[in-house]
C-alpha cells in the first residue's frame, strides 16, 4: 500500500541546494572510501605499514629498480627477546613498547623510505635508491639510536633489536620474496651472533645465489647437449 497523502521526492532535484547535498555526500562517500583504504594498509597497533603494503611497496620498487637500474635495499628489524619483555612487564606493556618502536624508527628514516611492521615483533625497512653500504650505515644507525633509547617512561628495561640487510640488483634474479629470505638470513645470523647487531648479505652471496638468464640459457645448451651425447653412446 502506497501513501498518497506523502510526497514522491524525486531522485535527483536540479534545484542548487538538492546539488550541494548530493555533492557532500559525495565527498563523505569518498573519504570513507579514502579511509578504509588506508585502513587496509595500516598497522592497527603501530600504525605503520602492515604486511599487505610491503609486498605491495617493495614489489613497486623492485620494477622500478629494473626499469632505472637505481640500488633498492631492504631492512628487517627484530626486536631481542621480546617474549622475556612480554613475560615480565605483561603484553599490554609489549604492545606499548611495539609502538614506541615504530615511532622511534620512523623518526630515523627519510621520507620516501617505507616502514612496515612485518609481523609480531618484526619491522620491515625499504630503502628506495639506496646501495648497501648505506643501508649498513642507516641500520647500524638505527640500532645504535633504539639501544640507548629509554622508550617507555614506566619502564626502565633496555630493549635492543637485530638488523639484517640485504639489496636488490636488476640483474638479480627473483623478486619480493627472495629479497625478503636474503634479509631474513642476515637477520638470522645477527641473532645468532648474539643479537643487537647489524648483518649484511655480501655481494658476493647475491652473485652467487643468482643466475643470469644468458647463464642460464648457457647452462641449459649444455645438459641438452649432454643429453644427446648420452643418447648417442
Ligand atoms: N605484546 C605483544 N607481543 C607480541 C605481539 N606479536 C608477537 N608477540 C610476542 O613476541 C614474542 C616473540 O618471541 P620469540 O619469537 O621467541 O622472539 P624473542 O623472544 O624476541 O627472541 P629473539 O627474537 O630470538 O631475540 C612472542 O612471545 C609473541 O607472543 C604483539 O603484537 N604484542
Amino acid at each position: 500500500m502506497t501513501d498518497s497523502s506523502r510526497p514522491v521526492e524525486p531522485l535527483y532535484c536540479p534545484s542548487q541546494g538538492q546539488e550541494c547535498l548530493a555533492q557532500q555526500e559525495l565527498t563523505a562517500l569518498r573519504e570513507q572510501v579514502a579511509s578504509l583504504a588506508e585502513q587496509a594498509h595500516t598497522d592497527a597497533l603501530t600504525g605503520v605499514y602492515n604486511y599487505r603494503h610491503f609486498r605491495q611497496a617493495l614489489s613497486d620498487e623492485i620494477e622500478r629498480v629494473q626499469r632505472t637500474g637505481q640500488p633498492l635495499a631492504l631492512v628487517l628489524a627484530d626486536v631481542d627477546h621480546f617474549k622475556a619483555f612480554n613475560d615480565t612487564y605483561g603484553h599490554e606493556q609489549g604492545n606499548r613498547l611495539l609502538k614506541a618502536l615504530a615511532e622511534q624508527l620512523s623518526c630515523q628514516l627519510r621520507r620516501l623510505d617505507v616502514l612496515c611492521r612485518f609481523g609480531g615483533e618484526e619491522f620491515a625497512i625499504i630503502l628506495p635508491g639506496t646501495a648497501l653500504n648505506l643501508a649498513q650505515t642507516v641500520a647500524e644507525r638505527i640500532r645504535a639510536h633504539i639501544a640507548r633509547q629509554k622508550l617507555l617512561d614506566d619502564c626502565d628495561a633496555q630493549v635492543s633489536m637485530s638488523f639484517g640487510v640485504a639489496s636488490f640488483k636488476p640483474e638479480n634474479l627473483g623478486g619480493v620474496t627472495e629479497l625478503t629470505e636474503l634479509a631474513d638470513k642476515q637477520l638470522y645470523r645477527a641473532k645468532e651472533q648474539g643479537r643487537n647487531r647489524v648483518c649484511v648479505a655480501e655481494d658476493g652471496l647475491h652473485k652467487a645465489e643468482s643466475v643470469t638468464h644468458e647463464e642460464k640459457a648457457v647452462l641449459f645448451a649444455m645438459l641438452r647437449d649432454d643429453d644427446q651425447d648420452e643418447h648417442q653412446e
